[in-house]
């Protein structure tokens, strides 16, 4: 009896996960948004002028406030200070005007506006920023990707405070119990939000035959406000269970500024934080150039589109079956029966072998790519399982890395060897994707759950706001730095879709390599100073 009123929410399975899932759907949304533009870069160079440096600098934009206007501090302190559920659904509102602002910058209603002509001749520079020579926009710059910058910074900052809001939150939830399956299943879900912008975007902006980039972006807000409702919901649960825990987060270990001395210090912390740049830095960026880099290394020859329904219906019928191949995989985590969990397993298997065929079938680089995260989706729980009751965490970011360096190496120089090959080409393509998929849940699933191993709990939430903003600083530099090595190292090329992509490859490669030294030195230090990344979660 007494134990039963004990019970607070989070003892309850159901009720822990309905709080992850909310969160995990609003990071879903959050992830489709981020990418939004990724897959049509061909169509806003086509259509809006963006070459890859305009491109390549309104990407970047996303974490320019957070990094040069330490927003990302800010918003660790937030957190620290106002909790978690404040803080989820401020950051969903942050999204939401940010996201609102790039959809109308890539409207028609923008093109010929008087704002267009005021961003044309205007912050060409921004002086403060050009000095530091940071400058978020350049001379020359089309006015719409200028505006849609100001509208991603602003998405960013509410992006990067959700992601920091989401992991603090799972380690309240979930501290304790099954916390590294928590944020597995968390990025899995954004890992899924990625696949489904990969094919959604570019099935917007060319639904019904005409083509309006600014379709795909709607969809994106139409998203955001979901993300906005499912943490109000949040916030209502997590205002529950602090009554019934009798926390309030506001007061209790009320942040201070010497904390921050704490994470500092920590040898541990630098090398996590630094493992993390290096290594999201060749996936995200990469992420925002993919599909346009299989464009221009595999010969796909489009099958002739019968009508609109019927194109429709097979991006329908393929979108049916990845999430298929995502459910099926993340229930078999769930299975205690061995046999359960090998039956949801081949169903998955054969249906991601199904979605292979059909993206072959409609020669789409986009629906070839959109595999990148679907594995990732199907191990990163099973990893964050595993690192629970076996940790291995530190091994697992080597690994990572190996793969990571050896799939950009196959993309810079195998793959083009294939480009005139239709069907080895797009089998080369695949196994890179999935190989890449699988490094990307190998770091992420490891990486995260290691930090309150590293810090004390009271400053998780300025922890994770450090190393995110560390990361931003790549996740700025690079994008920018792909469009223009891509540029420089395509003189006179027109085309969108015939770049030579080996240039920037060999540049992510590199920092694959940095992030697999690092990765050898925090596995040494774990085992000098016994920070116990290599050992289980749950003891
Ligand atoms: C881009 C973002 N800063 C990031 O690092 N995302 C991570 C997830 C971190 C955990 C969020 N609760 C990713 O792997 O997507």
């Amino acid at each position: 009896m007494t134990q039963e009123i004990q019970k607070t929410l989070r003892d309850s399975a159901a009720m822990r996960w309905t709080a992850l899932l909310l969160l995990a759907l609003a990071m879903f949304c959050s992830y489709i948004f981020m990418d939004i533009l990724s897959p049509i870069k061909d169509l806003m160079q086509e259509y809006r002028g963006w070459d890859s440096t305009a491109f390549g600098t309104m990407q970047g934009s996303e974490v320019f406030l957070n990094v040069f206007v330490f927003f990302l501090i800010f918003a660790g302190i937030i957190l620290d200070k106002m909790g978690v559920r404040f803080t989820a659904v401020l950051s969903a509102a942050v999204m939401l005007t940010g996201a609102i602002v790039k959809w109308y910058a890539v409207t028609d209603y923008f093109t010929g506006s008087s704002l267009e002509v005021w961003f044309n001749n205007n912050l060409n520079y921004i002086p403060v920023f050009d000095e530091l020579g940071v400058s978020p926009f350049y001379e020359g710059m089309p006015a719409s990707a200028k505006f849609a910058a100001c509208g991603f910074m602003i998405f960013g900052c509410g992006c990067e405070m959700a992601g920091i809001t989401v992991s603090r939150g799972i380690v309240k939830w979930f501290k304790g119990r099954e916390m590294a399956l928590a944020m597995g299943s968390e990025m899995a879900l954004a890992r899924l939000g990625v696949a489904t912008c990969m094919i959604f975007s570019p099935f917007f902006a060319k639904l019904g035959g005409n083509i309006s980039v600014s379709r795909s972006v709607a969809f994106g807000v139409v998203l955001m406000c979901i993300a906005l409702i499912m943490t109000i919901v949040y916030f209502f649960m997590d205002k529950k269970l602090d009554s019934q825990t009798g926390e309030a987060e506001e007061k209790d270990d009320p942040f201070k500024i010497s904390d921050l001395g704490q994470i500092l210090t920590s040898s541990g912390f630098w090398l996590v934080a630094l493992l993390c740049v290096l290594y999201y830095s060749a996936i995200f960026p990469f992420q925002k150039y993919a599909v346009n880099m299989l464009q221009c290394n595999l010969t796909l020859v489009e099958p002739s589109q019968d009508s609109f329904w019927a194109s429709s219906s097979v991006t329908i019928v393929q979108y049916v079956i990845m999430l298929v191949v995502a459910a099926a995989g993340f229930a078999s985590n769930f299975q205690k029966v061995k046999r359960n969990q090998l039956i949801l397993l081949a169903i998955s298997i054969i249906s991601l072998i199904t979605y292979c065929y059909m993206g072959y079938m409609r020669q789409s680089a986009e629906s070839i790519f959109a595999v990148f995260p679907l594995l990732a989706v199907l191990i990163t729980p099973i990893l964050g399982s595993y690192v629970d009751h076996k940790g291995k965490a530190a091994s697992m970011l080597i690994l990572g890395s190996v793969l990571l360096i050896a799939c950009h190496l196959t993309f810079a120089f195998i793959l083009p060897l294939f480009k005139d090959s239709a069907v080895g080409g797009i089998i080369i393509a695949y196994a890179t994707i999935l190989v890449l998929g699988s490094s990307f849940s190998l770091v992420p699933a490891s990486l995260w759950p290691s930090v309150p191993k590293l810090v004390d709990a009271k400053v998780i939430g300025s922890a994770y706001a450090l190393i995110f903003w560390i990361q931003n600083i790549g996740l700025w530099l690079f994008p920018l730095l792909i469009g223009k090595v891509l540029d420089k190292s395509n003189p006179g090329v027109t085309d969108p879709t015939k770049f030579d992509y080996t240039a920037p490859l060999i540049m992510l490669a590199s920092l694959g390599i940095a992030a697999l030294l690092l990765g050898f030195v925090l596995k040494a230090v774990d085992k000098k100073k016994g920070l116990g990344l290599e050992e289980p979660n749950i003891k």
